[in-house]
């Protein structure tokens, strides 16, 4: 039946009167600022309490994530929760207070309290709520909604939800391989403390080649799935100069997958010992002519220095991921260590990834014409995206797609042993000529 303001007066002197002599200290974060824009720090430790609240409080919140459909739990109003750190306590105390405006309407001001004897406030500012914004931030990373961001609209970064259905269970792909990448992967996240020690910066750089179809886009979202990351598709012919790369990559997030693909046909990354006749810094500097009709301003040297990390001067880990199909065109500037720390090819299928991809089309490990296709794959040089092709269209009738599959597999025996044929016929061709000559 108050009015606000003597409502809020009596409140302010009841506490003062409760807490003289106290030595309890107390800190306060509002949901929303003066200028009424949202605190993002009051939302950080939502996410720390929510995680203690399904454990501890009595009144909770309970909300859906939208993406996950999991159940998360905040603390209800005016309630408090205890927690404990390093031998003491702390009480965090939600509070929720309706401000009624002259139009009638309500509005509900939230905030959130943290008190703790005075003599742990070295202890608290400088141990405890680093550890609670960095606890927040894991559980905010786990219930986010993972995002692609690409820049072949303009030279900015725009993104849409990201969800690829390749894992390193369903990649064909030999399992020794596999194994290499995630133990390395897994590697990579854990040494943070590492990079720091060692004057590095926290990123690693992977080269994916083959030929087309062999997974190479599969592999680049089963890694951004086993980290759980977000993928930034960077389109080198859409960026201006190496001036507006470097405002692109600053602008991307930690754990994140940085991804060039076909980084032969976006910018000249020939073999300079070829015969190029340009100099190293003529052509580091050069803003050059794709291979292919696409151009851009991007040079060389903009992409080391992209990959040496000089411009990654963020905090956070990133992996950057560069596609080729020919990696003999890449200049080996571009493919020491520290630069391209990993090289993985991937090539025609071969049995193993065969298996996988029976497991994940047909939903069999094994069939009575298992032996005769194995046999057949050196020889018929298919790739995982031409058997996906074929089983694919065969639906979940087993038989049709083996039979189907085996059949593709001898009819491309032959136009490989044809094709070879020409190839050797041309050569000889070639020599015949040159002793005319
Ligand atoms: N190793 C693989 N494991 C599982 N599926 C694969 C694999 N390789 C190819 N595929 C299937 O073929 C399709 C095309 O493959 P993907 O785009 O990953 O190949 P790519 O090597 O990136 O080709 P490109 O060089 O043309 O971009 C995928 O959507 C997937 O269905």
């Amino acid at each position: 039946l108050l009015p606000p303001e003597v409502r809020d007066l009596l409140s302010y002197l009841s506490k003062r009167l409760l807490h003289s002599g106290d030595k309890t200290v107390s800190m306060v974060v509002d949901e929303f600022d003066c200028n009424g824009r949202c605190n993002p720090l009051f939302t950080t430790i939502e996410s720390y309490l929510s995680s203690k609240s399904a454990s501890s409080a009595k009144v909770m919140k309970m909300n859906q994530h939208s993406k996950s459909r999991a159940l998360t739990f905040s603390m209800g109003p005016d309630q408090d929760l205890l927690d404990h750190f390093n031998g003491f306590q702390l009480k965090w105390s939600s509070k929720s207070d309706k401000h009624k405006h002259p139009n009638d309407t309500f509005s509900e001001h939230r905030s959130i309290t943290l008190s703790f004897d005075v003599k742990h406030r070295e202890a608290v500012q400088s141990v405890y709520l680093p550890k609670v914004l960095r606890e927040a931030e894991a559980i905010r990373f786990k219930n986010r909604e993972k995002r692609l961001f690409s820049n072949r609209k303009d030279a900015h970064w725009t993104s849409v939800p990201f969800s690829h259905p390749s894992t390193f269970e369903t990649l064909a792909l030999e399992s020794k391989v596999k194994e290499d990448i995630m133990s390395d992967l897994t590697n990579f996240v854990a040494r943070k403390e590492y990079y720091r020690r060692v004057g590095r910066t926290w990123k690693r750089g992977y080269l994916l080649y083959g030929p087309p179809g062999t997974g190479k886009t599969s592999l680049i979202g089963a890694i951004a799935n086993f980290l759980d990351f977000d993928v930034y598709d960077l389109e080198l012919t859409a960026v201006a100069d190496n001036t507006q790369l470097r405002t692109l990559l600053l602008s991307t997030a930690s754990k994140s997958v940085i991804v060039v693909e076909d980084v032969d046909c976006t910018v000249d990354v020939m073999n300079r010992s070829r015969g190029l006749k340009r100099t190293h810094d003529e052509m580091e500097e050069e803003p050059v002519v794709a291979a292919s009709a696409a151009v851009t301003a991007v040079s060389l040297s903009g992409i080391l220095n992209f990959l040496d990390g000089l411009w990654s001067t963020c905090e956070g880990e990133r992996l950057m991921v560069f596609t080729t199909n020919h990696v003999e065109r890449l200049d080996p500037a571009l493919l020491r260590p520290g630069r391209m720390d990993m090289h993985v090819h991937m090539s025609y299928c071969g049995a193993e990834a065969f298996r996988t991809l029976m497991k994940n089309y047909l939903g069999v490990g094994d069939h009575a014409l298992l032996a005769e296709a194995e046999g057949l794959l050196p020889s018929a040089k298919m790739t995982p995206a031409d058997v996906a092709d074929v089983l694919m269209g065969c639906g979940d009738d087993v038989e049709l797609g083996m039979r189907d599959v085996v059949e593709r597999m001898k009819r491309r025996r032959i136009e490989v042993a044809a094709d070879a044929e020409v190839v050797n016929g041309n050569k000889g061709t070639e020599k015949e000529e040159q002793i005319v000559f």
